[in-house]
């Protein structure tokens, strides 16, 4: 039996690319996806974007209150845009968190082009540390990626900065937080894990589409925000998306295929999720249509106005 895990484990992107260091760094790699859902990324190359986005932060969330309007969310039919404090939901509560997004486009482009490099590759290692051909994960990516900024501010204390959840739009999540601290996962065992800044790394989770492809093998984990008590927390995800038109059908298809291939998986057992992957569910025709449900759910004002009829819909599945 596996014991829980008590810490996040720390993965050199370096070591991955370097070929004497790569096996075991593939290894460590392969225990973080199997056995944590969770790990640290260090060694990226992106340190200083990684300053230089959390320096600008404070400023971009001060920008007047006419700027975020304009560019407020329940104006993009694509939930893109600028979510004011208390307007999203996780677990059925409110979240303190606010988040602007297409600010500062320079920086912003400048941040996706860099995540999606490092994403792709990231996605090889993962593709060979379950000894898949590298290019596996490929056919599942689309124009599907996206990019958040996310305020905290200070709260009672025990307040929900997010609630606990699993990222549901794609195979990753790639995240910079900075060193308020705050983020907690969900062990196996049912305990809240301290996910404590480390400098310079990117905290890597996988979500459902990854969960889904590889057919629970790799399963996407738990996780949460507890609000700052006294100072300010500041993250900045990066969500690695599935293509929208990818079918449950193909999905299966390919998850079965996949899993073929993982050696020394048939005996895993796939823990049960404790959050409903709604990608696995035959309401749904296609990932685009799973993920537009779970948009409309989190941001129920950006769905009652765009998607009245499938906001009536989906609420009465929840
Ligand atoms: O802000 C964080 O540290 C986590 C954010 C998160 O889990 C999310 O946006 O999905
Ligand atoms: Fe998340």
């Amino acid at each position: 039996m596996t014991t829980s895990f008590r810490s996040l484990p720390i993965i050199d992107f370096k070591a991955l690319q370097d070929e004497q260091t790569k096996s075991e760094a593939l290894q460590e790699l392969k225990h973080a996806l199997f056995s944590v859902g969770f790990l640290y990324l260090a060694n990226t190359g992106l340190e200083d974007l990684i300053k230089e986005t959390h320096d600008a932060l404070p400023a971009i969330f001060e920008l007047p209150d006419q700027v975020k309007e304009k560019i407020n969310m329940i104006n993009s039919p694509s939930f893109l845009g600028y979510t004011a404090l208390g307007a999203e939901t996780t677990a059925k509560r409110t979240d303190l968190r606010e988040f602007p997004s297409d600010e500062v486009a320079r920086l912003v482009n400048r941040y996706i082009h860099e995540l999606s490099v490092l994403s792709k590759a990231f996605l090889q290692s993962v593709s060979e540390c379950l000894s898949l051909p590298q290019d596996t994960l490929e056919p599942f990516l689309g124009a599907m990626d996206r990019l958040k900024f996310v305020k905290y501010p200070p709260a009672e204390p025990g307040s929900q900065g997010v609630g606990p959840h699993k990222d549901s739009s794609g195979l990753f999540t790639f995240l910079s937080q900075d060193s308020v601290g705050g983020l907690q996962v969900l062990n196996r065992s049912g305990e809240w894990i301290d996910a404590p800044y480390i400098e310079g790394t990117l905290v890597v989770n996988i979500a459902q589409g990854l969960e889904a492809i590889t057919g629970g093998r790799c399963p996407a984990t738990s996780h949460r925000v507890i609000s700052p008590t006294r100072t300010t927390r500041y993250s900045v995800p990066f969500f690695l998306g599935v293509r929208l038109d990818l079918t449950l059908d193909q999905l299966k298809e390919s998850a079965a295929d996949i899993v073929r291939q993982i050696p020394g998986t048939a005996e895993r057992k796939v823990p049960s999720a404790e959050v409903a992957s709604e990608f696995l569910s035959p309401l749904y025709s296609c990932f685009g249509e799973a993920h537009l449900r779970n948009r409309i759910i989190s941001h129920p004002d950006v769905g009652q106005r765009w998607y009245p009829d499938l906001y009536e819909k989906y609420s009465q599945l929840v």
